[in-house]
Protein backbone atom coordinates (compact mmCIF):
# COMPACT_ATOMS: atom_id res chain seq x y z
CA UNK A 1 0.00 0.00 0.00
CA UNK A 2 1.33 3.30 -0.87
CA UNK A 3 0.92 5.85 1.88
CA UNK A 4 1.65 8.75 -0.29
CA UNK A 5 -1.08 8.63 -2.58
CA UNK A 6 -3.91 11.49 -1.79
CA UNK A 7 -6.20 11.02 1.06
CA UNK A 8 -9.67 11.20 0.46
CA UNK A 9 -12.34 10.30 3.17
CA UNK A 10 -10.98 9.11 6.55
CA UNK A 11 -13.54 7.70 9.38
CA UNK A 12 -12.12 8.19 12.69
CA UNK A 13 -13.76 6.00 15.72
CA UNK A 14 -16.91 5.87 13.86
CA UNK A 15 -20.22 4.44 15.71
CA UNK A 16 -23.53 3.85 14.98
CA UNK A 17 -26.77 2.65 17.17
CA UNK A 18 -30.02 1.89 15.51
CA UNK A 19 -33.07 3.00 18.37
CA UNK A 20 -30.78 3.37 21.64
CA UNK A 21 -29.52 -0.45 21.44
CA UNK A 22 -28.53 -2.03 18.22
CA UNK A 23 -25.12 -1.54 17.51
CA UNK A 24 -24.49 -1.52 14.34
CA UNK A 25 -21.32 -0.73 14.07
CA UNK A 26 -18.88 0.37 16.97
CA UNK A 27 -15.11 1.78 16.63
CA UNK A 28 -14.70 1.80 12.71
CA UNK A 29 -11.40 3.85 11.44
CA UNK A 30 -10.96 3.88 7.69
CA UNK A 31 -8.45 5.79 5.91
CA UNK A 32 -9.52 5.89 1.88
CA UNK A 33 -6.50 7.06 -0.36
CA UNK A 34 -6.85 7.53 -4.40
CA UNK A 35 -6.95 4.66 -6.15
CA UNK A 36 -7.69 2.23 -3.49
CA UNK A 37 -9.61 -0.77 -3.71
CA UNK A 38 -11.24 -1.39 -0.03
CA UNK A 39 -13.12 -4.04 0.53
CA UNK A 40 -15.52 -4.53 3.36
CA UNK A 41 -15.80 -9.10 3.84
CA UNK A 42 -18.25 -10.31 6.96
CA UNK A 43 -21.64 -12.23 7.87
CA UNK A 44 -25.02 -10.57 7.42
CA UNK A 45 -25.50 -7.96 9.61
CA UNK A 46 -21.91 -7.00 10.78
CA UNK A 47 -22.85 -2.81 9.60
CA UNK A 48 -21.42 -3.34 5.81
CA UNK A 49 -24.35 -1.40 4.52
CA UNK A 50 -24.45 0.64 7.42
CA UNK A 51 -20.98 1.65 6.98
CA UNK A 52 -21.18 2.47 2.86
CA UNK A 53 -24.64 4.01 4.21
CA UNK A 54 -22.81 6.30 6.63
CA UNK A 55 -20.11 7.38 3.61
CA UNK A 56 -22.89 7.94 1.36
CA UNK A 57 -23.88 10.32 3.84
CA UNK A 58 -27.63 8.75 3.63
CA UNK A 59 -27.06 8.39 7.68
CA UNK A 60 -24.93 9.94 10.40
CA UNK A 61 -22.69 8.57 12.89
CA UNK A 62 -23.62 8.57 16.42
CA UNK A 63 -20.69 9.25 17.21
CA UNK A 64 -16.81 9.65 15.55
CA UNK A 65 -16.38 11.52 12.57
CA UNK A 66 -16.36 11.11 8.62
CA UNK A 67 -14.06 13.75 6.84
CA UNK A 68 -14.06 14.19 2.70
CA UNK A 69 -10.23 15.82 2.89
CA UNK A 70 -12.12 18.15 0.11
CA UNK A 71 -15.20 19.10 0.36
CA UNK A 72 -17.68 16.68 -1.18
CA UNK A 73 -19.56 18.01 -4.48
CA UNK A 74 -22.11 16.85 -6.76
CA UNK A 75 -20.85 13.70 -8.73
CA UNK A 76 -17.87 13.26 -6.23
CA UNK A 77 -19.90 10.15 -5.19
CA UNK A 78 -20.98 6.75 -7.00
CA UNK A 79 -23.26 4.05 -5.97
CA UNK A 80 -24.16 0.66 -7.25
CA UNK A 81 -26.35 -1.56 -4.76
CA UNK A 82 -27.12 -5.03 -5.44
CA UNK A 83 -30.16 -4.74 -7.86
CA UNK A 84 -29.32 -2.46 -11.19
CA UNK A 85 -32.08 -0.02 -10.02
CA UNK A 86 -32.93 1.42 -13.46
CA UNK A 87 -35.62 3.08 -14.30
CA UNK A 88 -37.54 0.59 -16.60
CA UNK A 89 -39.23 3.50 -18.97
CA UNK A 90 -35.98 5.18 -19.65
CA UNK A 91 -32.96 4.25 -22.33
CA UNK A 92 -29.47 2.87 -21.38
CA UNK A 93 -28.27 6.50 -21.93
CA UNK A 94 -31.08 7.96 -20.37
CA UNK A 95 -30.47 6.07 -16.95
CA UNK A 96 -26.81 6.98 -17.39
CA UNK A 97 -27.78 10.57 -18.32
CA UNK A 98 -29.43 10.44 -14.47
CA UNK A 99 -26.19 11.68 -12.31
CA UNK A 100 -26.13 14.61 -15.00
CA UNK A 101 -29.51 15.62 -14.94
CA UNK A 102 -29.38 16.08 -11.09
CA UNK A 103 -26.72 18.53 -11.46
CA UNK A 104 -28.71 20.48 -13.85
CA UNK A 105 -26.98 19.34 -17.19
CA UNK A 106 -28.17 19.33 -20.59
CA UNK A 107 -28.08 15.49 -21.92
CA UNK A 108 -26.48 17.30 -25.32
CA UNK A 109 -23.82 18.96 -22.94
CA UNK A 110 -22.68 15.69 -21.64
CA UNK A 111 -23.36 12.95 -24.58
CA UNK A 112 -19.56 12.37 -25.26
CA UNK A 113 -18.85 11.40 -21.36
CA UNK A 114 -21.92 8.92 -21.68
CA UNK A 115 -20.64 7.59 -24.83
CA UNK A 116 -17.20 6.75 -23.24
CA UNK A 117 -18.61 5.46 -19.76
CA UNK A 118 -20.84 3.23 -22.16
CA UNK A 119 -17.71 2.02 -24.39
CA UNK A 120 -16.04 1.72 -20.60
CA UNK A 121 -18.29 -1.11 -19.61
CA UNK A 122 -19.01 -2.57 -23.33
CA UNK A 123 -22.67 -1.48 -23.43
CA UNK A 124 -21.76 1.09 -26.35
CA UNK A 125 -24.14 -0.64 -29.25
CA UNK A 126 -26.96 -0.83 -26.37
CA UNK A 127 -27.63 3.38 -26.09
CA UNK A 128 -31.15 3.30 -26.84
CA UNK A 129 -32.05 -0.06 -25.47
CA UNK A 130 -34.66 -0.25 -22.45
CA UNK A 131 -33.75 -2.33 -18.82
CA UNK A 132 -36.24 -5.04 -20.30
CA UNK A 133 -34.10 -5.80 -23.21
CA UNK A 134 -31.39 -6.69 -20.92
CA UNK A 135 -29.88 -9.14 -19.50
CA UNK A 136 -28.68 -9.32 -15.79
CA UNK A 137 -24.94 -8.69 -16.13
CA UNK A 138 -25.65 -5.88 -18.65
CA UNK A 139 -27.82 -4.15 -16.26
CA UNK A 140 -25.59 -4.32 -13.60
CA UNK A 141 -23.03 -2.67 -16.35
CA UNK A 142 -25.36 0.41 -16.78
CA UNK A 143 -25.63 0.56 -13.59
CA UNK A 144 -21.77 0.49 -12.96
CA UNK A 145 -21.58 3.45 -15.51
CA UNK A 146 -24.46 5.17 -14.01
CA UNK A 147 -21.99 5.41 -10.77
CA UNK A 148 -18.87 6.20 -13.04
CA UNK A 149 -20.43 8.29 -15.54
CA UNK A 150 -19.43 11.85 -12.98
CA UNK A 151 -16.31 10.70 -12.53
CA UNK A 152 -16.21 10.43 -8.97
CA UNK A 153 -13.52 10.66 -6.25
CA UNK A 154 -15.12 7.72 -4.91
CA UNK A 155 -17.14 4.76 -5.81
CA UNK A 156 -19.40 2.61 -3.34
CA UNK A 157 -20.47 -1.02 -4.15
CA UNK A 158 -23.01 -2.65 -2.22
CA UNK A 159 -23.00 -6.39 -2.91
CA UNK A 160 -23.22 -5.60 -6.92
CA UNK A 161 -22.74 -8.99 -8.09
CA UNK A 162 -24.21 -11.39 -5.26
CA UNK A 163 -27.66 -12.42 -7.52
CA UNK A 164 -25.36 -13.29 -10.58
CA UNK A 165 -24.62 -16.26 -11.83
CA UNK A 166 -20.67 -17.08 -11.20
CA UNK A 167 -19.68 -17.05 -14.65
CA UNK A 168 -21.05 -13.23 -14.85
CA UNK A 169 -19.51 -12.61 -11.66
CA UNK A 170 -16.06 -13.57 -12.49
CA UNK A 171 -16.43 -11.35 -16.05
CA UNK A 172 -17.78 -8.85 -14.33
CA UNK A 173 -15.13 -9.18 -10.99
CA UNK A 174 -12.58 -9.11 -14.38
CA UNK A 175 -13.97 -6.12 -16.34
CA UNK A 176 -14.33 -4.03 -13.31
CA UNK A 177 -10.77 -4.10 -12.62
CA UNK A 178 -9.51 -3.45 -15.82
CA UNK A 179 -11.95 -0.43 -15.90
CA UNK A 180 -10.81 0.56 -12.55
CA UNK A 181 -6.93 0.69 -13.94
CA UNK A 182 -8.37 2.80 -17.00
CA UNK A 183 -10.07 5.16 -15.39
CA UNK A 184 -7.61 5.53 -12.00
CA UNK A 185 -10.93 5.54 -9.44
CA UNK A 186 -11.62 4.58 -6.05
CA UNK A 187 -13.55 1.79 -4.53
CA UNK A 188 -15.37 0.40 -1.38
CA UNK A 189 -16.63 -2.72 -2.08
CA UNK A 190 -19.13 -5.00 -0.03
CA UNK A 191 -19.22 -8.67 0.07
CA UNK A 192 -20.14 -11.87 1.56
CA UNK A 193 -17.76 -13.96 -0.65
CA UNK A 194 -13.72 -14.22 0.28
CA UNK A 195 -12.69 -14.76 -3.36
CA UNK A 196 -14.24 -11.88 -5.03
CA UNK A 197 -12.73 -9.96 -2.35
CA UNK A 198 -9.02 -11.43 -2.93
CA UNK A 199 -9.52 -10.70 -6.49
CA UNK A 200 -10.34 -7.28 -6.24
CA UNK A 201 -9.14 -5.82 -3.45
CA UNK A 202 -5.92 -4.31 -2.21
CA UNK A 203 -7.38 -3.69 1.42
CA UNK A 204 -9.86 -6.23 2.89
CA UNK A 205 -11.53 -4.87 6.08
CA UNK A 206 -12.81 -8.33 7.70
CA UNK A 207 -15.84 -7.68 9.95
CA UNK A 208 -17.66 -9.17 12.83
CA UNK A 209 -21.30 -9.23 13.65
CA UNK A 210 -22.94 -7.96 17.14
CA UNK A 211 -21.60 -5.26 17.47
CA UNK A 212 -20.53 -4.88 13.73
CA UNK A 213 -16.51 -3.98 14.04
CA UNK A 214 -13.87 -3.89 11.68
CA UNK A 215 -11.81 -7.12 13.18
CA UNK A 216 -8.73 -7.22 10.94
CA UNK A 217 -6.79 -5.69 7.54
CA UNK A 218 -6.36 -8.02 5.22
CA UNK A 219 -3.89 -6.63 2.64
CA UNK A 220 -3.84 -7.95 -0.78
CA UNK A 221 0.18 -6.79 -2.23
CA UNK A 222 -0.01 -8.70 -5.30
CA UNK A 223 0.04 -6.55 -7.97
CA UNK A 224 -2.64 -4.99 -10.36
CA UNK A 225 -3.77 -5.61 -13.48
CA UNK A 226 -5.13 -8.54 -11.93
CA UNK A 227 -7.01 -11.68 -14.87
CA UNK A 228 -7.38 -15.27 -14.84
CA UNK A 229 -4.08 -16.34 -14.36
CA UNK A 230 -3.63 -14.46 -10.96
CA UNK A 231 -7.26 -16.01 -10.12
CA UNK A 232 -5.80 -19.66 -10.37
CA UNK A 233 -2.06 -18.79 -8.87
CA UNK A 234 -0.80 -20.20 -5.58
CA UNK A 235 -0.60 -16.48 -4.18
CA UNK A 236 -4.40 -16.11 -4.50
CA UNK A 237 -5.01 -18.90 -2.82
CA UNK A 238 -2.58 -18.09 0.17
CA UNK A 239 -4.91 -14.69 0.03
CA UNK A 240 -7.92 -16.71 0.20
CA UNK A 241 -6.88 -18.63 3.31
CA UNK A 242 -5.48 -15.46 4.99
CA UNK A 243 -9.28 -13.84 4.35
CA UNK A 244 -11.00 -17.07 5.15
CA UNK A 245 -8.88 -17.37 8.90
CA UNK A 246 -9.65 -13.90 9.32
CA UNK A 247 -13.29 -14.22 8.26
CA UNK A 248 -13.66 -17.05 10.75
CA UNK A 249 -12.26 -15.54 13.52
CA UNK A 250 -15.18 -12.75 12.45
CA UNK A 251 -17.79 -15.29 12.68
CA UNK A 252 -16.16 -16.93 16.15
CA UNK A 253 -16.25 -13.65 17.60
CA UNK A 254 -19.76 -12.98 17.17
CA UNK A 255 -21.01 -16.56 18.38
N1 LIG B 1 -32.44 1.37 10.06
C1 LIG B 1 -32.13 0.42 10.94
N2 LIG B 1 -32.81 0.32 12.11
C2 LIG B 1 -32.50 -0.62 13.04
N3 LIG B 1 -31.52 -1.53 12.89
C3 LIG B 1 -30.81 -1.49 11.75
C4 LIG B 1 -31.08 -0.52 10.72
N4 LIG B 1 -30.20 -0.71 9.70
C5 LIG B 1 -29.42 -1.76 10.07
N5 LIG B 1 -29.79 -2.22 11.29
C6 LIG B 1 -29.16 -3.32 12.05
O1 LIG B 1 -27.77 -3.03 12.09
C7 LIG B 1 -27.00 -4.23 11.94
C8 LIG B 1 -26.08 -4.07 10.75
O2 LIG B 1 -26.87 -4.05 9.55
P1 LIG B 1 -26.23 -3.92 8.09
O3 LIG B 1 -27.37 -3.96 7.13
O4 LIG B 1 -25.33 -2.76 8.05
O5 LIG B 1 -25.38 -5.26 8.01
P2 LIG B 1 -24.72 -5.94 6.74
O6 LIG B 1 -23.39 -6.43 7.18
O7 LIG B 1 -24.75 -5.02 5.57
O8 LIG B 1 -25.71 -7.18 6.49
P3 LIG B 1 -26.08 -7.92 5.10
O9 LIG B 1 -24.83 -8.55 4.62
O10 LIG B 1 -27.11 -8.93 5.53
O11 LIG B 1 -26.63 -6.89 4.17
C9 LIG B 1 -28.01 -5.35 11.79
O12 LIG B 1 -28.21 -5.94 13.07
C10 LIG B 1 -29.27 -4.66 11.33
O13 LIG B 1 -30.42 -5.37 11.71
Amino acid sequence: MNTEREEILRLAKVDKVFGGDVQALRNMSLTVRKGDFISLLGPSGCGKSTALRLIAGLSVPTSGLIDWAQPRGKGDLGVVFQEPTLMPWATVTQNVYMPFRLEGKTLSSVKDDILSVLKLVGLEKFQNAYPRELSGGMKMRVSIARAMVTNPKLILMDEPFAALDEITRFKLNNDLLEMKERIGCTVIFVTHSVFESVFLSDRIMVMAARPGRVIEEVTVDAPYPRDEEFRTSADYVAHCRAASRALEQAMEAAA
